[in-house]
């Protein structure tokens, strides 16, 4: 193997399959590549290399490769590795820029944005895969891994349970996507644990500028109030067309509240995308993949909550609607319960975010919002390749 971008690949002179005789006059014909390593480690300067180059050398017409990375890995922690210190760690989320798949099992790859000028071995999907399989098998059986997030409020009820499964493919393909002038907006989706200040920096961002920045108007199945106006607050439908609509999957989530089903369908949010405006709404982590489509192109923000101590400070003076209260000042049990609720849709979702604002002081997130969205709709980002070249799943 050359590693690209190493020594050997910059040199142009050795290329794999060619057969080293000699290092420095010294005969390694048939040695272990190990001893042939020792050998090169106790050379100075020059090494010299007696090669018998390999014929047919095999073209190399590889089209770049870009793909998210949605599983981590450590070469340092696999043993399967060929050569651990030529091997790239990985995060969920990072984008890989795969330069050589020309063996079935190790990819090189580089992390962008990169300054590295040499590529790290990597698994290759099929190997990834069959790593998962045999964690996922090795691991104790839990039926319920997916989030339970039983609330009250609008988001807080929805029970929509997605589970993301453990064995999905592990690197997702990805383009640079840039939004056109005459391009519909990306939605933009804000998730978080609760109570974290989802809907707070969403209402604050439609306040500053409502004619750029709308919401979906939601389904209800109550009647509406005197002042209610269907359409307007929510659009006010029958418990049959209702469920006739989770039916069709029109929902993007949907939840029941004190016996009232409330839910978000696909089309609320195309209604504000198709007249130009931005249209901003809140979600359970469940519903990410829901709005990840080629239709909505979604740009997902993550509200994550500071260290508990800020958490105390900053949350002081607000209050939090629970199942049981309506507005009640936070408790010391709150704040735990956001952070435990923070970690496991970290360790479920992040892969998927593309933004995350940690939301300690109100007015800084908000800015932070601000600018996120504008790079949302304005910078190239990296999307799946679906969204750009639609396929007959997508
Ligand atoms: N950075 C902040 N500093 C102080 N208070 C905040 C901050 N962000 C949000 N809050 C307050 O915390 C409370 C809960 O916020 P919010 O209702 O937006 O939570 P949420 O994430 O939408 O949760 P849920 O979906 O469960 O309603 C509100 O009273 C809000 O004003």
């Amino acid at each position: 193997r050359v590693i690209c971008g190493g020594l050997a690949d910059r040199s142009g002179l050795l290329h794999a399959g060619d057969r080293i005789l000699e290092v420095n006059g010294f005969p390694v014909d048939g040695m272990e590549p190990e001893q042939v390593i020792q050998v090169q480690a106790r050379s100075q300067g020059t090494i010299m290399f007696k090669v018998v180059p390999i014929t047919e050398r095999p073209i190399h017409n590889q089209t770049m490769l870009y793909v998210r990375a949605m599983a981590d890995y450590s070469p340092q922690q696999d043993p399967a590795i060929p050569c651990a210190d030529a091997g790239m760690s990985f995060r969920k989320g990072d984008i890989l820029e795969i330069v050589d798949q020309t063996d079935s099992l190790w990819w090189q790859a580089k992390k962008l944005p990169s300054s590295m000028a040499c590529a790290g071995l990597i698994p290759s999907t099929n190997l990834l895969k069959r790593k998962q399989r045999e964690f996922w098998w090795s691991q104790p059986y839990q039926p319920h891994i997916c989030m339970q997030t039983c609330r009250s409020g609008f988001r807080r009820s929805m029970r929509l349970c997605s589970c993301y499964s453990a064995l999905n493919c592990p690197f997702e393909e990805v383009v640079r996507y840039q939004r056109l002038p005459q391009d519909a907006h990306r939605l933009l989706a804000l998730t978080g644990p609760s109570g974290v200040g989802v809907n707070q920096l969403r209402r604050r961002l439609i306040e500053m500028n409502p004619n750029i920045f709308r919401g979906a108007i939601p389904h209800t199945t109550r009647a509406p109030k005197a002042y209610e106006e269907s359409g307007r607050e929510y659009y006010f439908t029958s418990r049959e067309i209702f469920d006739n609509m989770v039916y069709n999957n029109r929902f993007l989530e949907y939840g029941e509240h004190k016996g009232t089903l409330y839910g978000t369908s696909i089309e609320s949010v195309k209604d504000v995308l198709n007249s130009g405006r931005i249209c901003i709404i809140d979600i359970e982590p469940n519903a990410i993949q829901a709005v990840r489509t080629h239709e909505l192109k979604a740009y997902i923000i993550y509200v994550k909550p500071p260290p508990l101590e800020r958490l105390r400070e900053t949350r002081q003076d607000s209050y939090i609607t629970t199942n049981y209260y309506v507005n009640r000042p936070f408790k010391e049990e709150d704040f735990q319960e956001m952070e435990e609720a923070a970690r496991k849709i970290e360790s479920q979702y992040w892969q998927f975010f593309d933004h995350v604002i940690v939301n300690d002081e109100l007015q800084d997130s908000c800015i932070q919002l601000l600018t996120a969205v504008r790079r949302a709709q304005d910078e190239p980002q990296w999307v799946p390749v679906s969204w750009i070249r639609p396929t007959a799943e997508s």
